[in-house]
């Protein structure tokens, strides 16, 4: 059973087309990210997807269940980090986890979820003196309170520090390692790529794909750059390399010619890696250290959705 299932979901607010003919399958135990730039529609789809807002037209599903039928079960089994949490300022960090675990009679100690969002220390200070970051940590931990089958955590990031960004990490591979499926929305593509299985991306309401991160690079941009350490850079072998099909460019680090060095092959097939490091070897040379470098998930959002705005949707 898919844990979300969207068919055909549109949302129009007067004039505004918020979300076009969405149709997503989200699989149990999956990490999906979901990505867009400002006002693609992620948080009216995710708002949706919780009966916070209804469709236009279309059909829901979360965890098997129609969430305008079943609200109360939807939301029982699923853990969600809105964006902009409304907390009560006089109240602890403690007190706001307790007042969630009473609300799904839940036997979870508040303790715990604080510790692991990195709030020990902090439980009973009032929120109104809480940074962002505190704010946003104590608002994941709320989302984990009585183990959700599915956590919706809506730019989950936001306001975090690098030592968030690592905790937030970390729970959400813990979670998925229990089982839970993650759906999470986000422009910090670095951290999508990080922890996902597959992504989405959204543009002006429009859903233009769904893949693994590998999978948008195969169709995007095939080229990958390898880069070869080698004890000495034989004279031939930019010509040795230039000669295979499918390398696209090599760059010889021109000052270590003769001694040990790095050789750069761009490629544009990944099944010439291996035939590329054998001319190497068969120029004189021996690889002591091979990297690739592939292009960054920041620039194949930027290819797509670029080239959505140019009219050319792929
Ligand atoms: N309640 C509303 N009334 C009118 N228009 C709305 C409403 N909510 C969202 N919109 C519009 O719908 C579009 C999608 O907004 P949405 O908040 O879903 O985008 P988003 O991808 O979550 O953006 P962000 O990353 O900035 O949060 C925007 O044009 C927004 O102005």
């Amino acid at each position: 059973m898919a844990a979300i299932e969207t068919n055909g979901v549109s949302k129009r607010f007067d004039e505004t087309h918020a979300v076009r003919d969405v149709d997503l399958t989200v699989e149990s135990g999956e990490v999906f990210g979901f990505l867009g730039p400002n006002g693609a529609g992620k948080s009216t789809t995710i708002n949706m997807l919780l009966d916070f807002v209804r469709p236009t037209t279309g059909a829901i599903s979360i965890l098997g269940v129609d969430p305008q039928e079943q609200p109360r079960v939807v939301r029982r089994r699923t853990g969600v980090l809105p964006e902009g949490y409304a907390f009560y300022d006089r109240l602890s960090g403690r007190r706001h986890v307790e007042l969630a675990i009473d609300m799904y009679e839940s036997d979870d100690d508040p303790i715990a979820i604080l510790d692991r969002v990195g709030l020990t220390g902090d439980e009973d200070t009032a929120v109104g003196t809480y940074s962002k970051g505190m704010r946003q940590r104590l608002a994941l931990g709320i989302a984990l309170v009585d183990d959700p089958d599915l956590l919706i955590l809506d730019e989950p990031s936001s306001g975090l520090d690098p030592n968030g960004i690592r905790t937030l990490r970390e729970i959400v591979r813990e979670e998925a390692d229990q089982g839970t499926t993650v759906f999470l929305s986000s422009h910090v593509l670095d951290q999508v790529e990080a922890v996902c299985d597959r992504v989405a991306i959204m543009n002006d309401g429009t859903l233009l794909t769904v893949d693994t991160v590998d999978g948008l690079r195969e169709t995007l941009d095939p080229n990958s750059t390898l880069i070869l350490s080698v004890d000495t850079v034989p004279e031939s072998v930019s010509q040795r390399l230039a000669e295979l099909d499918r390398v696209d460019a090599v760059d010889v680090d021109a000052a270590s010619t003769g001694r040990d060095g790095t050789i750069s092959i761009t490629c544009t097939d990944s099944g010439v890696k291996s035939a590329a490091i054998g001319r190497v070897e068969d120029a004189g040379a021996t690889v002591t250290d091979i990297g690739v470098e592939d292009s960054s998930l920041e620039e194949l959002f930027a290819a797509y959705t670029d080239s959505s705005s140019d009219g050319e949707r792929r």
